[in-house]
C-alpha cells in the first residue's frame, strides 16, 4: 500500500520544455488522480518565457489533455491539479530572479527542485537556490545525461555537490522507475529458486535489448552530439546490466543497492584494442520502412548534418570480471528505428550436464527467463516439457510459465516510470536514483569505448530503418554460437 507523500513545493525548472510537458506534468496529474499528492503540495512551473501566467498555465493544460488518456482525465481532479499549479517567470541564470522565487515558495518545509533543463545550468541553479536561502530544505532532481563524458559529469556533479549533499541529490534514470525493472529486484531476491542459479555455473549468457521504433523525433540537435552509446547505453542499459549482475544487497536501502551496482561497474572489462572490432558494432540507420511507411535515414532527418557519423545503434558484448560472472557474456543492443519498441532481458541457462534425449532436439534444451520490460510487461520462464499424445514419444517442447502483469493484476494501470520516480522523491527515498559514483564508473567504461572508436575512425555501419540493425550485430553473437532471442 502506498503512503501519501508529505507536503512539498515542487518547483519544476524548464516547465515549458518537451520533457516537462510530455512526461512530468502528466505524471504529476496521475499522482494527484491516485490521491498520492498531499493536499498542501504545490506545483510551481518555472520558465523564462515572459507574459501572462494564465497563458502558460493554459498551455500546460492543453498538453495534459494531449498526453493523459481521455478516459483518465477527470474534471474534478483537473480542477484540483490546476489549483495547486502556478507559473513563475524565472531566468535560471539570474540570481535576482530567485528572490521572487523564494517568496513564492514561502515557508514550505520541503522543496523539490526538478531540473528539466540542460545539465550545463544545473550548477548555476544550485548556486542561486543556495544564495536565496533555499538549499537546506531542498531536494534536487537531475535529469540525464549528466555530462557527456567522465570529466564533464564530474564538473556537473561537483557543481551540485558544492550546495547539496548526496542524500539530497536524486539523479534520474527513468528506466529504474519502470515497474518491471523494479520487479527484477523482487524476482531475484524474493525467490530463492533463482538466486541459487544466478551465476556462471548455471547461466550461459544474458541478452539485454532496448529497441526503439522511433527515429530522432525532432531531437537531432541534442542526439547528434550524444549518439546511442551516451544516450542509452551509458545509463539505461548499464543500469539494467547492474541490476541483473549485482550481488544481493544486505538490505533494501539506497546505499546497499548502489554499493552492489558499483561493484559490478568496477568489474566491467574495458573493451579496447581488437575487441573494439569483434565485440562492438556501431550502426546508423538509412532510409527504410516503419509500420509500412517509408521513413528517411538519419542523415536525411530534419536539421541534420549529412556528414554526421553519430551512431543510432550499438550492439556489444560486455564481460564482468568477477567470480559470479566469469565466462558469461552480456550481449547488449539498442537502436533507433528498429522494427518494434521492445525492451527485454533474456537470461539463458546452461544445458543440463548430461543429455539423454534425441540428438536432433539438443539445440532446444536450455531454459530461458524472459523479462519483458515494455510493452506487455511480463516475466516468462521457458521450460522443457514433453509433447502431449500417445503418438509423440519423448518429444520435447519448450513452453512458457508466464506471468503477464496486465492479466495478473487486471484492475491495475501500469504507471509510467516518472510517476513512480516523482513519488519516491516526494517520499525522500533514493533507492531508484543513481549515485554519483555509479554515473562516473559508467562514464569511465563508455569513455574508453568512445576513445577507441575515435582512434579507429570507422564509420558506423548502415542498417535499414525497420530492421534489427547492421548484419555485423548478428555476427557479433552468432560468432559465439548464439543468436538474439526472438528476432523475426
Ligand atoms: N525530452 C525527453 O524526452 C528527455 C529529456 N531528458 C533531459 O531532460 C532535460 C530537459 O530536456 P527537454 O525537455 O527535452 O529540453 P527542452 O529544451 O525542451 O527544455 C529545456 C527547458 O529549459 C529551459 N531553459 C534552459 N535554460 C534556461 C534558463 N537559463 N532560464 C530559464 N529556462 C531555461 C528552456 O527554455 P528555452 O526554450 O527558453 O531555452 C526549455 O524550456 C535535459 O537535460 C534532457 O537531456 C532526459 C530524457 C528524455
Ligand atoms: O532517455 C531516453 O530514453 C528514451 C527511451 O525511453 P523509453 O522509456 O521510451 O524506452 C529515448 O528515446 C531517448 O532518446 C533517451 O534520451
Amino acid at each position: 500500500m502506498l503512503s501519501i507523500s508529505e507536503p512539498c513545493t515542487f518547483a519544476l525548472f524548464g516547465a515549458m520544455g518537451d520533457l516537462a510537458l510530455r512526461k512530468l506534468f502528466p505524471a504529476l496529474y496521475q499522482l494527484d488522480r491516485a490521491e498520492l499528492l498531499h493536499e498542501h503540495t504545490r506545483l510551481l512551473a518555472l520558465a523564462r518565457e515572459p507574459g501572462d501566467a494564465a497563458f502558460h498555465l493554459n498551455e500546460i493544460e492543453e498538453h495534459l489533455k494531449e498526453f493523459v488518456p481521455a478516459a483518465q482525465l477527470d474534471e474534478g481532479v483537473l480542477a484540483r491539479f490546476k489549483a495547486r499549479l502556478d507559473y513563475v517567470h524565472v531566468d535560471f541564470l539570474k540570481a535576482d530572479d530567485y528572490t521572487h522565487l523564494a517568496e513564492r515558495i514561502g515557508e514550505a518545509a520541503t522543496v523539490i527542485a526538478y531540473f528539466a533543463t540542460p545539465a550545463a545550468v544545473y550548477g548555476a541553479i544550485c548556486e542561486n537556490l543556495a544564495q536565496a536561502g533555499l538549499a537546506e530544505r531542498t531536494r534536487v532532481v537531475l535529469e540525464k545525461p549528466i555530462g557527456h563524458d567522465l570529466a564533464s559529469s564530474r564538473t556537473v556533479n561537483d557543481a551540485v555537490a558544492r550546495f547539496f549533499p548526496e542524500n539530497r541529490v536524486y539523479r534520474i534514470d527513468h528506466y529504474l522507475g519502470k515497474e518491471t525493472v523494479q520487479n527484477l529486484i523482487a524476482l531475484r531476491f524474493a525467490n530463492s529458486l533463482f538466486e541459487t542459479q544466478w551465476n556462471q555455473n548455471y547461466i550461459s549468457h544474458v541478452e539485454i535489448t532496448v529497441a526503439e521504433k522511433v527515429g530522432i523525433e525532432g531531437r537531432w540537435g541534442y542526439f547528434d552530439k550524444a549518439g546511442q552509446l551516451r544516450d542509452m547505453v551509458q545509463n539505461h542499459l548499464v543500469q539494467l546490466l547492474c541490476l541483473i549482475a549485482m550481488d544481493p544487497p544486505a538490505e533494501l536501502s539506497a546505499d546497499a543497492i548502489r554499493d552492489e551496482k558499483v561493484k559490478v561497474l568496477k568489474a566491467l572489462q574495458p573493451i579496447t584494442g581488437e575487441a573494439l572490432h569483434s565485440q562492438v558494432v556501431r550502426g546508423q540507420y538509412i532510409a527504410g520502412y516503419s509500420e509500412g511507411r517509408a521513413v528517411p535515414g538519419y542523415l536525411e532527418e530534419e536539421n541534420s548534418n549529412p556528414q554526421s557519423d553519430t551512431e543510432t545503434f550499438v550492439a556489444l558484448r560486455a564481460d564482468i570480471r568477477n567470480w559470479r560472472w566469469a565466462g558469461v557474456p552480456f550481449y547488449l543492443r539498442t537502436g533507433k528505428r528498429m522494427p518494434q519498441k521492445l525492451s527485454q532481458i533474456v537470461i539463458h541457462f546452461k544445458e543440463p550436464p548430461h543429455y539423454i534425449f534425441a540428438p536432433e532436439q539438443r539445440m532446444q534444451i536450455s531454459n530461458k527467463l524472459i523479462i519483458r520490460l515494455q510493452p506487455d510487461e511480463s516475466i516468462s520462464l521457458r521450460v522443457m516439457t514433453k509433447e502431449q499424445g500417445l503418438d509423440k514419444g519423448m518429444q520435447l517442447r519448450s513452453g512458457p510459465l508466464q506471468l503477464n502483469f496486465s492479466d495478473a493484476y487486471r484492475s491495475a494501470r501500469i504507471p509510467d516510470a516518472y510517476e513512480r520516480l516523482l513519488l519516491e522523491v516526494m517520499q525522500g527515498n533514493q533507492n531508484l536514483f543513481v549515485r554519483k559514483d555509479e554515473i562516473e564508473y559508467a562514464w569511465k567504461w563508455c569513455d574508453q569505448l568512445i576513445a577507441g572508436w575515435k582512434k579507429a575512425g570507422d564509420a558506423p555501419k548502415p542498417y535499414a530503418a525497420g530492421s534489427w540493425g547492421p548484419m555485423s550485430s548478428i555476427a557479433l553473437i552468432t560468432r559465439d554460437g548464439r543468436s538474439w532471442y526472438g528476432d523475426i
